[in-house]
């Protein structure tokens, strides 16, 4: 592979007009993205968005947008199938939602999200998991949560030909063991933070996702690496970011987290059409003779 090499830690300024063709956003490739094209991405200095995506229309939306990345994530627990936490999903339904995805997209990289319990007992129960949603499902990448403590399962599905995305910070699936919290405050835990960081680097995966842990801490981690960082709650210096689909439009009902920015309110549009059409229904405005056949 021949790869302009930056040095680690090094960014580009800015990328060179020679390059936009080959932007992760914005780009005019409209084959099926990869791995390397994300890994090429932080050697070009260029910043892409990533969004979550949990069925074959909204995800098809994304693609025709040029989202260059989508995660399957198992926030879907939560913001699909009606749980409280993201904990019981389960890898028959991540399987499920993930081939939806994949079907409905023909540029975005995939990414699966590992469900709770799917990973954590052994790197040869990590692999068979991953495999599942690379078989059935046709991710092109799986993620995990953990840093040093996940580095023996990623370095095993790396082996094996699965491009891993770690995710360190806040972890949901340990929700019951650390609530939700900002991680990483203080010397030591940016110390632990940091070694999280360069553990998921060396065992082999190609980017890692930062998750509510201080915007300095994020940048420092994001200088310190050469894979990408995707922030979530982790300010503005990380290499890409990612939102919930359904917090970033305004569909997810209650509280979302404070990092959320809220493009849209599709809560009020969909509840206003569906009053609409019930009053015209009571009314008997619907159907007109235009929505009938004969
Ligand atoms: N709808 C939704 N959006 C998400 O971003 C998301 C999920 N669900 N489920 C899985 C995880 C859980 N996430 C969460 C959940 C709660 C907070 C939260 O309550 N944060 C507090 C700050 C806590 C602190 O300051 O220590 C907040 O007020 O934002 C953050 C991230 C992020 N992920
Ligand atoms: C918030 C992102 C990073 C995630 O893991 C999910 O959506 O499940
Ligand atoms: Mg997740």
């Amino acid at each position: 592979m021949t790869q302009l090499s930056a040095a680690p830690g090094a960014r580009a300024a800015q990328s060179t007009p020679s390059d936009a063709g080959k932007a992760l956003y914005g780009g005019k490739s409209s084959r099926r993205l990869t791995v390397r094209d994300i890994t090429a991405a932080k050697e070009r200095g260029e910043k892409w968005p990533m969004l979550t995506a949990y069925d074959a229309m909204t995800a098809s939306v994304f693609d025709e947008a040029g989202i260059p990345v989508m995660l399957v994530g198992d926030s879907a627990g939560n913001c699909h199938l009606g749980y409280d936490t993201t904990v019981p999903v389960t890898l028959d339904e991540m399987t499920m939602l993930a081939s939806a995805v994949v079907r409905g997209t023909g540029r975005a990289l995939i990414v699966g999200d590992l469900p709770f319990g799917t990973y954590q007992e052994s790197p040869v129960q990590a692999l068979r998991s991953a495999t599942r949603l690379v078989k059935e499902a046709g991710v092109g990448a799986v993620k995990l949560e953990g840093g040093e403590r996940s580095h023996r399962q990623i370095e095993l599905l790396v082996e094996s030909g699965i491009p891993v995305m770690a995710h360190i910070g806040l972890t949901p699936q340990s929700v019951n063991a650390m609530g939700y919290r900002v991680q990483g405050r203080g010397e030591e835990a940016a110390q632990q933070l940091l070694r999280d960081a360069k553990a998921v680097q060396d065992a082999g995966a190609f980017a890692v996702v930062l998750e509510l842990v201080p915007a300095e801490l994020a940048a420092e981690v994001t200088r310190t690496l050469h894979i990408p960082t995707v922030g979530i709650g982790a300010g503005p210096e990380t290499d890409a970011q990612v939102l919930v689909w359904t917090d970033m439009l305004g569909l997810t009902g209650g509280r979302v987290p404070k990092f959320v920015k809220k493009y849209a309110d599709l809560r009020q549009v969909i509840g206003d059409a569906a009053k609409s059409f019930a009053e015209d229904v009571v009314g008997g405005t619907f159907p007109q003779e235009e929505n009938s056949v004969h």
